[in-house]
């Protein structure tokens, strides 16, 4: 696969130390925390050479972690020679100042958020992906621009060579301008684009299809899981963030009803917030579904912590109301003991695995229970002439019962609140019990 090839030739790994603090969290321990950093390290293509973490309950305000705590990384950094040092979270671009002064020279200081976005921008695969991790990249850029030129201000200001751009402007000011004008021109990219994905959206809701959603924490399966139900062929991979761009296949449940399935962007704790807005539109393709299928990776040891980050983001992006089922999968990974704690403790929820289709008939039955759950159970009489309407009722309704009579084709079937009113001229009878 060319994606693989792409790893292997641009393989220029760095080597780093990473940082994190313990706040004696007992959903996420720092242990577990900086594990998942590791993974996202490399996942962008460095290797972690040693690891640092501190006691703290509110983070320094110059340094992050304590001053002796930053001379002990930079220590770090000199015995094994790293070229970057990761802090697991968001520093702010003071405390990032600081602590470059501290390291060895040449020894780059990021955090969380710089790593997931560099991450974002090596796997951004179209033009709508690449443009909202460039809009990502660039807002967390602007406060944290620096007079790179700074040496040069002083000259500028006896005049000569350099200063006669933007009269009385640092060049501090004339890179922040650039960055807006950067940002207000992307917005703009990016809305055009939307705008197409709405109508889209729009003329998939006119279908009257139903659509369901995969969401889930990064790497818990939703694209095996997508593949296993359609073979979609969408890239699966353990590495973190495999996909940026949702991918819709149409589905097409045993009663014969066709409804929409889209994989979707993974969520990660510490989600930056810049990211969540700048993927709004990818991230629409979940606040528009009528289910989401909640993706668990069973056999995270974090799978509780990883859930309640999913719920929050889920929160965030106002999709807290619709309809949803937790999937939990990887279960090949489980003993019967956790098999049967995961039962008890998730009573709704559904175990599967992608890997070996256990489950699977399952999450669809359930889909086929969700999609029906507004359904219209009719009886109709459909005259000869308007086989279009039989062919309806085939692709979308759920067929009970079916009769070729002398003046038509007499269907007893469960219908979508979508298509029930094509069949409102030819109703015999209506079960209004069923109404949900
Ligand atoms: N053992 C086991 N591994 C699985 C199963 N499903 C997925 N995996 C593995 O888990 C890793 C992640 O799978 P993906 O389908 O890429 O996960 P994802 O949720 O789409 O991840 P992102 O797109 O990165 O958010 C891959 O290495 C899969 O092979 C499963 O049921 N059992
Ligand atoms: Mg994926």
């Amino acid at each position: 696969m060319s994606h693989t090839k792409h790893f292997e030739i641009e393989e220029v790994r760095e080597r780093a130390v990473l940082v994190g603090i313990d706040r004696g969290d007992a959903a996420w321990p720092v242990s577990e925390s900086l594990a998942e950093l590791e993974r996202l390290a490399n996942t962008a293509g460095a290797d972690v050479v040693a690891t640092a973490s501190q006691k703290l309950d509110t983070p320094n305000a110059r340094t992050f972690i304590g001053s002796g705590k930053a001379e002990e990384v930079a220590e770090l950094c000199r015995s094994f020679a790293a070229d970057v040092v990761i802090f697991d979270d968001e520093l702010t671009p003071s405390q990032q100042t600081n602590l470059e002064k501290i390291v060895p020279r040449d020894v780059k200081v990021i955090d969380r958020t710089a790593l997931i976005l560099d991450i974002f921008a090596l796997h951004a695969a179209t033009k709508e992906g690449r443009l909202q991790v460039r809009l990502a990249q660039n807002q967390y850029l602007l406060p944290r621009l620096r007079g790179m030129w700074a040496h040069l201000a002083s000259n500028r200001m006896g005049g000569g060579v350099g200063s006669r751009f933007g009269e009385g402007e640092s060049q501090l000011e004339v890179d922040r301008r650039m960055v807006r004008k950067r940002i207000t021109s992307i917005k703009r990219e990016l809305k055009q684009l939307s705008e197409v994905r709405a109508l889209q959206r729009e003329s998939r809701y006119k279908s009257g299809m139903f659509k369901v959603s995969l969401a889930g924490y990064t790497n818990a399966g939703k694209s095996s899981l997508l593949n296993a139900l359609t073979d979609a062929g969408v890239l699966s991979y353990d590495k973190l963030f495999a996909t940026l761009d949702s991918t819709t296949r149409k589905f097409v449940l045993p009663e014969g009803r066709e409804i929409t399935l889209t994989d979707t962007v993974g969520f990660i704790q510490k989600l930056p917030h810049n990211l969540v807005e700048a993927f709004k539109s990818t991230l629409d393709e979940i606040s528009g579904a009528d289910l989401i299928l909640h993706v668990i990776d069973a056999s995270s040891p974090e799978r509780e912590a990883q859930m309640r980050s999913v719920e929050e983001v889920l929160g965030q992006i106002g999709a807290q109301d619709i309809k949803r089922v937790e999937v939990f999968n990887k279960v090949d990974l489980l003993d019967e003991g956790e098999l049967c704690a995961l039962a008890n403790r998730h009573h709704d929820a559904i175990a599967v695995s992608a890997l070996t289709q256990a489950g699977i008939d399952d999450l669809v039955r359930r889909i086929a229970v969700v999609a029906s759950a507004h359904d219209r159970l009719v009886s109709v009489l459909v005259p000869y002439d308007r086989g279009d309407l039989v062919s309806i009722a085939h692709e979308r309704a759920l067929i009970v019962r079916e009769e070729h009579g002398e003046s038509g084709t007499r269907i007893d079937m469960q219908i979508g609140p979508a298509y029930a009113p094509l069949f409102d001229t030819f109703l015999i009878e209506e079960d209004k019990s069923k109404a949900s």
